[in-house]
């Protein structure tokens, strides 16, 4: 334990280092291009041929030597003979003798000897031979080969994100597939006899299981390859069959519900018999009770399984800030943190001592030009109101010493997906 601690409670930031020891980034696969976007690449990729592959036209118009139209005027124009069409894709022409033109069009190989392209607008477009009515500047307009990318040059490291952009220069210098970290299969399993499964006819008592669409969704968005394995009741032996299926099967696990103190909190109780996990206080709100682990699959799998509060809240902003970043690393993403920007906020709120507060606010750009933000606290801090965690933009980080927030106060937000600031 570090800094100014609450007796029994484990710093955020020791939970989450935890959590991040637990992941290692997926074996890599090799996929097609557009399988590619938004995944990590696994290998340095080097351009085997220069781009552009030779010198080429810049624009539509006609190669010439330049010396042979120096003297050309909108008066005095200079005519040449036009020995052909070079378009983007037509063979490499042959050289250009002194005192003539070809029509090349942008893209086309300038033709050995043609040090000048005069755009088509500074000529009559002649066919067979052409009026040229300005000089050429030796090399404007002709894009060298090599000037994009060298032979043997590294485009792209292993650990970069893979975009639009990068897709298409990776395309560019002539892949068609390359070497991802992998997805990682991410089970949810959500526990409680109280949970009942999305659209089903609720008996007094009764909950939906938001946790397993709102936790599996947020696995999803990441790029993970996420299951609701389904709401599992309180029962042990239940609990147990459920586990081993996804140790045998998954690449993390993740549990929401029973780590409190109740005495029907199985998933805490299941577990702590494994010895492969430990359940512990953190120094949070929402999300004090949390667990994490190994669980032990068939042939040596290890399976790291985070296990999350039950209380909607406290399992949303517990993925936000432990199995989020985890799950990133898994797929080897370098940057583990959301964006973040700091607020003055609107208004006041109270925060527990010696916890870091996650609070839900929304986020208002101000200023003359809109960069400066302010934020306000959305409703309550209860662990139990999910629509104002809906409806929040960021995440106001509320540091462990403040007990009470003023209006004025600075605060780092944590901009959350969706957010409009
Ligand atoms: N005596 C104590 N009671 C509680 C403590 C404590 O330290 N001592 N901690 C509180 C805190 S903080 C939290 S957070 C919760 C965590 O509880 P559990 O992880 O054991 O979760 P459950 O008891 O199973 O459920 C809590 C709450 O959340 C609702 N829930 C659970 N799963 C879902 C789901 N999939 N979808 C929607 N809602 C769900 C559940 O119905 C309960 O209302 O414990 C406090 N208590
Ligand atoms: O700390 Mo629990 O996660 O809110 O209410």
């Amino acid at each position: 334990m570090s800094g100014h601690g609450v007796a029994g409670l484990v710093p955020v930031d020791d939970h989450r280092r935890d959590c991040l020891a637990l992941v290692a980034p997926v074996t890599p696969v090799e996929v097609g291009l557009l399988d590619a976007l938004g995944r990590v690449l696994a290998e340095d990729v080097v351009a085997p041929a220069p781009l552009p592959g030779a010198d080429n036209s810049g624009m539509d118009g006609y190669a010439v030597h330049c010396a042979d139209v120096a003297s050309a005027s909108e008066g005095s124009p200079v005519v040449l003979p036009v020995l052909g069409d070079v378009a983007a894709g037509s063979a490499a022409p042959d050289a250009l003798p002194a005192g003539s033109a070809v029509r090349i069009m942008t893209g086309g190989v300038v033709p050995p000897g043609a040090d000048g392209i005069v755009p088509v607008e500074q000529t009559d477009a002649g066919v067979e031979r052409v009026e040229v009515r300005a000089p050429a500047e030796p090399g404007r307009f002709v894009r060298r080969a090599g000037s994009d990318v060298g032979a043997g040059e590294t485009v792209l490291r292993a650990g970069d994100l893979l975009d639009p952009r990068r897709l298409a220069l990776l395309t560019a210098v002539g892949r068609a597939r390359v070497r991802v970290v992998g997805v990682p299969r991410v089970a949810v399993l959500s526990t409680g006899d109280e949970l009942v499964a999305p659209g089903g006819a609720l008996r007094p008592g009764q909950v939906h299981d938001s946790n397993g669409i709102g936790v599996t969704a947020a696995a999803r968005e990441l790029g993970c390859d996420a299951a609701h394995v389904g709401g599992v009741p309180d029962d042990p032996a239940g609990l147990r069959s459920a586990l081993a299926e996804q140790a045998a099967r998954a690449d993390v696990v993740v549990t929401t519900g029973g780590v409190s103190a109740g005495a029907f909190d199985v998933v805490k109780a299941v577990l702590r018999e494994t010895g492969g996990v430990r359940f512990r206080r953190v120094a949070m709100q929402p999300g004090m009770p949390q667990g994490l682990g190994v669980l032990e699959g068939p042939d040596g799998r290890r399976v790291p399984v985070f296990c999350l509060p039950g209380n909607p809240v406290s399992a949303m902003v517990s993925f936000e800030v432990f199995v989020r970043p985890a799950l990133l690393a898994a797929l080897g993403h370098r940057v583990l943190e959301r964006r973040r920007v700091e607020a003055v906020t609107r208004s006041g709120w109270s925060s527990p001592a010696g916890k870091r507060q996650f609070a839900r606010v929304r986020l208002v750009a101000t200023g003359p030009s809109g960069a400066d933000v302010e934020c306000e606290a959305v409703g309550g801090q209860g662990s139990h109101l999910a629509a104002d965690l809906a409806h929040a933009d960021a995440l106001a980080v509320v540091p462990e010493d403040v007990t009470a927030v003023e209006p004025g106060d600075r605060l780092e937000c944590l901009v959350l997906a969706g957010g409009t600031a």
